[in-house]
């Protein structure tokens, strides 16, 4: 990250009055899914994180291992591990944020469209209790397809008169960082320089890079952005 972005990222929390020495706000962070591929790492990071103060991590399955091991690692967040459905009103009860990466991830040959039919009802029930449990949460969906569990999630607050469109996000970092890497690869220079905005969806011709508005852009022929598509059409389907 440009060191003008760190300083202006800084001055931001700054102005929210978030505070990462003394924790003088207590931020609740509940993470959905917690035991799995994503949940795991994610929870690690949660964990290092000096904003939050107390992490819940809730999966249907392995929570109390996980949430011990993470539980050891030296930074102040309290760890509490929340498994199957009658622990959910517990592990939500007044969370600031929460992430979900609960669900069935694709297999080979799958595209995440495939994953609509279990992971809907398993959004549904899940943001069902978040608009219960802690209704002001933020809310960050992890679980494909995301163009669908966010609208999904949308549809649930609002018939439980708690949906804030700026409280609901989809998360997509994956196709910026993807884009910055790959980019930076095929012009050969150095990825610390590298900015190119994502917009639009998570699957498909909805994932829009706009490598035009690096200002590596001039030194990137046509030809070649099309090759970029190509060689990574697998991780867009
Ligand atoms: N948005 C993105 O950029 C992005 C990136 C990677 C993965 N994903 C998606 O995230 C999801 C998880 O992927 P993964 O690799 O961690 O899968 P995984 O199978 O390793 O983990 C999923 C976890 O969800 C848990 N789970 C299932 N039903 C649950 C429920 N009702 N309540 C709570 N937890 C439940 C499972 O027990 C498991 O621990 C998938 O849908 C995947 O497609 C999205
Ligand atoms: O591709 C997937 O199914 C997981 C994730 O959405 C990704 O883009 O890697």
């Amino acid at each position: 990250m440009r060191p003008s972005v760190m300083r202006s990222a800084a001055q931001l929390l700054r102005r929210r009055n978030y505070s990462s020495a003394s924790g003088q706000q207590a931020r609740k962070v509940a993470i959905l899914g917690a035991a799995g591929g994503i949940g795991q790492p994610l929870s690690l990071l949660m964990k290092l994180n000096p904003l939050v103060s107390s992490l819940s991590l809730y999966d249907i399955a392995a929570t109390p291992g996980v949430a011990a091991d993470v539980s050891h690692i030296n930074s102040p967040a309290l760890v509490k591990g929340f498994m199957a459905d009658d622990q959910l009103a517990e592990a939500l009860d007044g969370a600031d944020l929460v992430i979900i990466p609960a669900g069935v991830p694709r297999k080979p040959g799958m595209t995440r469209d495939d994953l609509f039919n279990i992971n809907a009802g398993i959004v549904k029930n899940l943001c069902t209790a978040i608009a219960k449990y802690c209704p002001n949460a933020l809310v960050n969906m992890i679980s494909n397809p995301v163009n669908s569990t966010v609208p999904i999630a949308a549809e649930v607050f609002k018939k439980a008169g708690t949906y804030d469109e700026k409280r609901l996000f989809g998360v997509t970092t994956l196709d910026v960082v993807r884009a910055r890497t790959f980019y930076a690869g095929k012009a050969n220079v150095d990825v610390n320089t590298v900015d190119v905005p994502v917009v639009g969806g998570h699957a498909g011709i909805t994932i829009l890079p706009l490598f035009s508005q690096d200002f590596h852009g001039e030194i990137m022929p046509s030809k070649e952005i099309k090759f970029l598509w190509s060689d990574n059409v697998h991780l867009l389907e």
